[in-house]
């Protein structure tokens, strides 16, 4: 019998994304025939040939390669690997495209067509706005925010404890944090430390009884704000936790820019998220998740090096990644003394 924990079932819901983006590449853009006519395909060649989105180019070739369907070679391109050429492409001799043609026409799988195809994030739900706009509805802010503090029920105390191993801290920011689970753990985790969750008018109502019932609103703060302006000082922490995912680099950029000038000298940024893996070939779990975060946000996950590559021209140094539970980690990095 198979026992599936938190993180299991989490991603399961993050999975049934990447199962429509796998029938919608296989039978809509046919995509193994196609790279099987290159030596190697980088994610902007991808893009150029099926005429998709270049962020949707890149999770795909991650996803695939999670699979086993691609290999990832050095410099970051791929080829068709040895199970997708014997069943996905047009010159099999167990052709499963038929097979997969069977589900094509589901509506998840159209809607993957369609982001592949504009770039756009498709509805959170099968139809309406956005989820970045609909959090202005108090409703669907609060059924968010109640996913959120589900997921960091079992997140946070992880998160905690490797954070407790970094050093003194004293006030920290959780920019983003919703229901404040996540800062609640910290303080816990911390002691002596205070904190202050920001996160968007429409967020904080629940975020202050969430801090409450868990009797912690004489150290944890609860702030409206919008993270795309300057941030405040005086927290020598800041934690984003599942919130770069939601973004393209240039967003992360921002953010991280205006973590550099609100930190003291030493003060510590930390991403905590579902990282790939430094050659973008997987795990299967986080490449599932970026293909959810493509689909429905303007965002992915990243790896390391690829957040490096932000942090480092902005100032951050020692930047590393610092596993937690259930395919998450703490990327870690530290604003010169
Ligand atoms: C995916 S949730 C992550 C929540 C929490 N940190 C966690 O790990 O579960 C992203 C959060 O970013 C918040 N957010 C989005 N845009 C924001 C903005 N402009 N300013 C402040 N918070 C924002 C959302 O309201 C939401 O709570």
């Amino acid at each position: 019998m198979t026992v599936l924990g938190p993180g299991d079932i989490v991603g399961l819901v993050n999975s049934t994304y990447a199962t429509d983006l796998f029938v919608a590449v296989v039978t809509e853009f046919d995509i193994f025939t196609r790279l099987a006519e290159r030596e190697a395909t980088t994610a902007r060649q991808l893009s150029e040939m099926l005429e998709i989105d270049e962020r949707g180019a890149d999770v795909t070739l991650t996803y695939l390669a999670a699979l086993g369907l691609l290999e990832r070679l050095p410099g970051g391109a791929v080829r068709v690997a040895e199970p997708a050429a014997r069943y996905l492409q047009a010159d099999s001799s167990i052709d499963l495209r038929h097979y997969a043609r069977t589900v094509s026409t589901r509506p998840g799988c159209r809607e993957v067509g369609q982001v592949l195809r504009t770039g756009q994030p498709a509805p959170w739900e099968s139809d309406g706005d956005d989820w970045i706009n609909r959090m202005s509805e108090k409703e669907f802010a609060d059924s968010f925010a109640a996913a959120m503090n589900a997921r960091g029920a079992y997140l946070s105390p992880a998160l905690g404890e490797v954070l407790s191993a970094i050093g003194v801290v004293s006030r920290i920011l959780d920019i983003g944090g919703s229901s404040g689970i996540y800062a609640c753990s910290l303080v816990q985790a911390l002691p002596g430390t205070t904190a202050a969750v920001l996160d968007l008018p429409s967020v904080v109502d629940f975020t202050r009884e969430s801090i409450a019932a868990r009797g912690l609103s004489d150290r944890v703060d609860a702030i409206g704000g919008d993270m795309f302006g300057e941030l405040p000082s005086g927290f020598d922490l800041h934690l984003y936790s599942n919130v770069w995912h939601d973004w393209d680099a240039e967003s992360i950029g921002k953010f991280a820019a205006a973590s550099f000038a609100a930190l003291p000298p030493g003060g510590v940024l930390v991403d905590h998220d579902m990282h790939l893996d430094d050659t973008k070939s997987g795990p299967l779990r986080q490449a599932e998740f970026s293909v959810r975060m493509m689909l429905k946000t303007a965002g992915k996950c990243y790896s390391t090096p690829e957040l490096a590559e932000i942090l480092g021209p902005i100032g951050f140094e020692d930047v590393h990644l610092r596993p937690t539970t259930a395919g998450y980690s703490a990327l870690v990095a530290r604003k010169p003394a």
